[in-house]
């Protein structure tokens, strides 16, 4: 009788539980949703070397193994170790015991319900795979509809991990600013997956907490209840997510920023302590989102009861830039002398460098040179009021066809002599960028701190060498139509193109 009343109590307590855990469905496996899963191929299969020796157990795939050190999976069937291969952790769902707990002001938390070594894989943040833009999109959708909790993590330049609706328990690991676990990415039958790992031994009943600043995508400010003595404050602060809504930007001598948010680069860091001059929250619907979100996140006790099955939103997506797409038609045009020197913005030109400013952008060391869209200050009228940078996105000046429009042999070979600059400052960029990537993901698995400053001295350098040869191009376009001779129009010989083209090029 005792036991039975002992076991509806427990059955009461636990159905009282699951009533409480928010909805969402739980997977073991990444659902694709913008494209299919990818099928390896024989020829990317990557065999390692390893001997099974019975007396050794490292020997079979252990940390020596080649794959092991590159942070890939033994694919079934192809390794020498067969069934005793041990690199297989996150295709044969091999988790630490964990625990679902109830937190005080941070929702739910996960607790290692074992002894977790350093270095042990301890769950797969499962979720569904979507392109950046969905996340960024989904994410103001949550916003909007008060989500309280945010799961959207990074998984590659181009795709995010959405562990809202569907996740494993990992997207029940709360953020701390010092972290016992840290993400890193495998390689597992060709595609990339996001593990939770033990950065330390943890003792059984710890809670679990990774640092959120690198791969997390948070729509709002959360303000961060972790507890750490070097707490950064906020949730994610040093995230894309995070940098992009409260972009502090400065104009003349005007700062402003979304919040009046003390941003912290680091533990170590000095808090900017300027007095930053507050934007008109009201001005834009986004930000209106962004300061409801915020106000909401500030009170911890708000239990979010949103189902996400809700469609009738009545908001934009983000990437619906009214700048988007525009095109500069020339010389001839009202766009500011500064939009006719730079037709191209740096990172638009390189749409797969985009990871690494943004990786590079989200590290302190890199932060203090500022890298990317937000390198240099610019004028009020290339940001929205949210702060968020308009893209510039134009047609390239083609240096052949306006040299062809000249008389003068001399400005010919000059305007050829610059774009051939330019163009070498342009591949060379490129190929750093796949020189240097495998330094930063290396030292992104290792820990997660920030890259290494000569890595972004590196980059920096390249990213300013290829303006310099855009500006010169440009300015030597602009010399040589105002102060040589053309040829007469007759004796022009625009090359190929449309109506477009040509118009663009009548100066
Ligand atoms: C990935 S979820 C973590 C699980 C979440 N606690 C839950 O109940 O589902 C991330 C959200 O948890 C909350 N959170 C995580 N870490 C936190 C922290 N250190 N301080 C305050 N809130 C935190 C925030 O609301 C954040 O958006």
């Amino acid at each position: 009788m005792n036991a039975n009343i002992e076991m509806m109590q427990i059955y009461s307590s636990l159905e009282l539980q699951i009533e409480e855990l928010p909805p969402y469905q739980h997977i073991r496996e990444n659902e694709f949703l913008s494209r299919k899963q990818r099928k390896q191929k024989e020829e990317d299969i990557a065999v390692c070397v390893c001997k099974l020796d019975a007396d050794i157990s490292e020997s079979a795939c252990g940390e020596r193994c080649l794959n092991v050190l590159t942070s890939t999976e033994c694919t079934p069937g192809y390794c020498p170790c067969e069934a005793h291969c041990k690199n297989q952790r996150f295709q044969k769902c091999e988790y630490a015991k964990t625990k679902l707990f109830k937190t005080e002001g941070r929702g739910w938390g996960l607790l290692s319900d074992e002894n977790i070594k350093a270095g042990q894989f301890i769950i797969e943040y499962c979720g569904e795979v979507i392109s950046w833009k969905e996340a960024r999109w989904r994410s103001h959708v949550y916003e909007t509809q008060g989500l309280k909790d945010a799961y959207i993590i990074c998984l590659n330049a181009a795709e995010s991990i959405d562990a809202t609706t569907k996740g494993s328990h990992a997207r029940f690991i709360n953020h701390s600013c010092q972290p016992n676990c840290e993400t890193r990415k495998w390689n597992v039958l060709g595609e990339i997956k996001v593990g939770i790992f033990a950065k330390q031994d943890i003792s059984v009943g710890t809670e679990l907490g990774y640092d959120y600043n690198f791969e997390w995508y948070g729509g709002a400010k959360v303000r961060c209840l972790c507890g750490a003595a070097n707490c950064s404050g906020f949730l994610g602060a040093k995230s894309r997510g995070f940098q992009e809504d409260t972009y502090v930007w400065e104009d003349d001598d005007d700062r402003y920023s979304v919040e009046k948010i003390p941003l912290y680069d680091s533990a170590e860091d000095e808090p900017s302590s300027k007095l930053l001059k507050s934007i008109d929250l009201s001005e834009s619907e986004y930000v209106g989102n962004v300061k409801n979100e915020y106000s909401m996140a500030m009170n911890g006790s708000v239990k979010c009861e949103h189902q996400l099955e809700s469609t009738s939103l009545d908001v934009q997506p983000l990437e619906s830039d009214p700048m988007e797409g525009a095109v500069m038609n020339g010389v001839k045009t009202e766009e500011s002398e500064e939009m006719k020197l730079y037709p191209q913005d740096a990172q638009q030109a390189f749409p797969q460098n985009n990871a690494m400013i943004s990786r590079i952008r989200s590290s302190s060391a890199c932060r203090n040179y500022r890298i990317g869209p937000s390198s240099s200050p610019r004028k009020k009228a290339q940001h929205y009021s949210n702060g968020k940078l308009k893209h510039l996105a134009q047609k390239q000046v083609d240096a052949k066809h306006v040299a062809e429009l000249l008389a003068s042999q001399e400005a010919q070979a000059e305007l050829l002599i610059n774009e051939e600059l330019r163009n070498d400052a342009t591949s060379h960029l490129s190929s750093l960028y796949n020189e240097i990537r495998p330094a930063i993901e290396e030292h992104e698995r290792d820990n997660q701190d920030n890259v290494a400053t000569c890595v972004a001295e590196k980059w920096i350098e390249a990213s300013c060498l290829k303006l310099k040869t855009e500006f010169d191009l440009y300015s030597s376009i602009i010399k040589n139509i105002v102060c040589t001779p053309r040829r007469m129009p007759d004796q022009a010989r625009p090359h190929g193109g449309g109506e477009n083209e040509v118009k663009y090029l009548e100066f």
